[in-house]
């Protein structure tokens, strides 16, 4: 808890869902659906898990490579929300190295 009251939590609602309004006013959703969330095991990566659940219920396609994983009940509850929304998560073998020409 910060000095202005505000939880990890809280703080990370709002810089996933603040990520998510960004791309949805750049990349229309019937335009350009999928997305891909790399996250890295720190509180950007949870930003991250956040961002790609609220982009699912925005209408976008998200897909989530989390290679490094955080074991703390914030991080794994977001992973099952994910989970349950069916958003794959995909392993290494499945990211190109090359992201250049995707969409
Ligand atoms: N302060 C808050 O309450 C909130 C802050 N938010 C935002 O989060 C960032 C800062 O997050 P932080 O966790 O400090 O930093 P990172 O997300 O960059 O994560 C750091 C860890 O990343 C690991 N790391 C770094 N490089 C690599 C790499 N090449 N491969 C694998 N892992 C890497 C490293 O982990 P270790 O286990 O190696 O220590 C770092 O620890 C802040 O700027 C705010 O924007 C949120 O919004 C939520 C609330």
């Amino acid at each position: 808890m910060g000095p202005l009251g505000f939880s990890v939590d809280q703080l990370m609602e709002l810089a996933g869902l603040s990520v998510d309004t960004a791309i949805a006013e750049v990349y229309k959703s019937s335009e350009r659906s999928r997305v891909l969330a790399i996250c890295g095991p720190g509180y950007n990566g949870g930003d991250d898990l956040v961002a790609a659940q609220h982009l699912y219920h925005f209408g976008y396609k998200p897909y989530i490579y989390y290679p490094k994983r955080t074991a703390k009940p914030l991080y794994n509850g977001l992973v099952t929300q994910l989970e349950s929304l069916s958003v794959p998560f995909l392993s290494v073998e499945d990211v190109p190295m090359d992201l250049s020409d995707i969409e």
